[in-house]
């Protein structure tokens, strides 16, 4: 897993790490780390125009040591100073006598880098108007754009943009992942994100969020054992789709079926659908009581909002196993909340945006926080999806999932996301961590649907084998 910190819980630990080192030498190791990704970057770094966007703090210092590195390699290195009299005296000395200079925002036009140093962990609201010009400078401009530890101008808390931020390519962060670069418009500002390990580790708390990596997905997909059997494999409940529209229960039991289980039973009005689609699922057009054992319902996509579909949601939820709740089952939980407020099983609910809002009121720049504030509210697990799928349970454990493409946008992939989460909830992990693995496992079909062009929801189906074969192969 990669935790996910908050600024405070960093400045704690820098805190606790300093007490036993001499001063700056925490920067010293930012600086140093910065600098060699940059040159991995470039390649080389004789020759090559470098600008430094310095901020008054100790970001604009990381990047003014780091600018020095590189002036000692070679490069033509120009420190724009937001606040002259207050930029990093030590750091704009060390440039100097490296060979760097001081200059105005004409240098972006020909740079080849962009360090942004504007401010890191210590800023607060949008960026200031002077910093904003230098941005839009730096964007009109050629050259590689690198953040330093946090795009400027997004919260490295939540991931917030109030108003502009630095549109980085790369992202070298500091000690810690900060939840900020993973999740919301931060995720987007951050682009790549780089680790410079500067000594934290053994002084950081647990992590305010976290990530699942492949092998932490891989463990839960290990092929079935010579005493499994169809039963022993999980059974998947699925109610999707109806009668005119059967796609999402053909999509959502097509995804069950690939994604895991040893079994799926399908109970529903689009019966008919989708037993010719998926002979290998077993196919009931009645309640779901009528439906056998199974181990986890998925219940929701396309089922409709009449009372049909209200009783059908009803009598699944007053079971006592693990439900997924989607899509137009959110519509009938928003209207009635004490249908999985009263369970004591597993409930993952999986809305989007406007679902969430119709629960929990609007989601806001927060989504980590947003997802724990439904979770507590209802007692229940939230996978709230987005760019970067956030996943609460109630107990305020989050995930944020680090795979996917925003090739996902199309129509059906939610239903797909439902059935493979349903598969996960038959056994193995809890209901959060079940969540995550889902997006997780989502995330990556989409990328590889994705390598053969535009997707849509059928090719995730079809990709999920080797998605999960990739997986299991999986050691890092
Ligand atoms: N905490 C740590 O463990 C370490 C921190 N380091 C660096 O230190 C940084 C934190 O330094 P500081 O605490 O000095 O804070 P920052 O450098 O992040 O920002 C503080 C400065 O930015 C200005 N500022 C705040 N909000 C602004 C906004 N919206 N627009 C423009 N300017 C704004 C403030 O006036 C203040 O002068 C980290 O992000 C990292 O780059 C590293 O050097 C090494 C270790
Ligand atoms: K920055």
């Amino acid at each position: 897993m990669t935790g996910l910190f908050t600024a405070a819980q960093v400045r704690g630990a820098e805190r606790a790490a300093m007490a036993g080192l001499r001063p700056g030498v925490l920067m010293q190791r930012a600086a140093t780390g910065l600098a060699a990704v940059c040159l991995g970057l470039l390649g080389r770094a004789h020759g090559v125009r470098v600008v430094l966007l310095v901020g008054s703090g100790d970001n604009g210092g990381d990047a003014l040591f780091a600018g020095a590195v590189l002036a000692v390699r070679g490069a033509q290195v120009t420190a724009v100073l937001l606040a002259p009299d207050r930029a990093h005296a030590d750091g704009l000395a060390a440039l100097l006598r490296a060979g760097g200079r001081t200059g105005g925002a004409e240098s972006l036009a020909r740079a080849d880098l962009v360090l942004d140093g504007i401010v890191g962990i210590g800023g607060t609201g949008g960026l200031r108007d002077d910093a904003v010009a230098l941005v839009h400078a730096a964007v009109a401009g050629p050259g590689l754009l690198v953040a330093v530890d946090v795009p400027s101008g997004v919260s490295a808390d939540t991931g917030e943009v109030a108003g502009e931020a630095f549109p980085a390519q790369h992202t070298v962060t500091f000690g810690a992942v900060k939840t900020g670069l993973v999740v919301g418009a931060g995720r987007g500002a951050a682009g790549t994100v780089h680790l410079v390990d500067i000594g934290l580790g053994p002084h950081l708390p647990a992590p305010d969020a976290e990530q699942l990596t492949d092998a932490d997905v891989a463990v839960h997909l290990d092929p079935p054992g010579a005493g499994d059997d169809k039963y022993s494999r999980g059974v998947v409940g699925v109610i999707a789709g109806s009668a005119t529209y059967p796609g999402a229960g053909v999509l959502c039991t097509g995804a069950a079926l690939r994604a895991r289980p040893g079994l799926v039973r399908y109970a529903g009005t689009a019966a008919e659908g989708v037993k010719a689609a998926w002979p290998e699922a077993l196919v009931t057009s009645g309640r779901p009581g009528a439906a056998g054992r199974v181990q986890a319902w998925v219940v929701g996509p396309g089922m409709g909002t009449d009372e049909a579909a209200r009783s059908v949601l009803a009598e699944v939820l007053a079971t006592d196993l693990p439900v997924v709740v989607d899509a137009d089952a959110l519509t009938l939980v928003a209207a009635q909340p004490g249908l999985v407020g009263d369970r004591t099983a597993p409930t993952v609910l999986t809305p989007h945006d406007r679902e969430f809002a119709r629960l929990f009121g609007e989601v806001g720049g927060d989504r980590v926080a947003a997802a724990r504030r439904g979770a507590a509210a209802l007692g229940c697990t939230v996978l709230l999806k987005g760019d970067a799928t956030v996943v609460a349970d109630r107990d305020g454990a989050a995930f944020v999932n680090a795979t996917g493409t925003s090739w996902l946008a199309t129509a059906g992939t939610g239903d797909v996301l439902a059935g493979v989460l349903g598969a996960f909830l038959t056994g193995g992990p809890a209901a959060a961590e079940a969540a995550a693995v889902a997006a997780h496992v989502h995330g990556r079909a989409g990328q590889l649907a994705a390598e053969q062009g535009p997707l849509i929801a059928g090719d995730l189906v079809r990709v999920l084998p080797r998605t999960l074969a990739r997986l299991r192969g999986a050691d890092g």
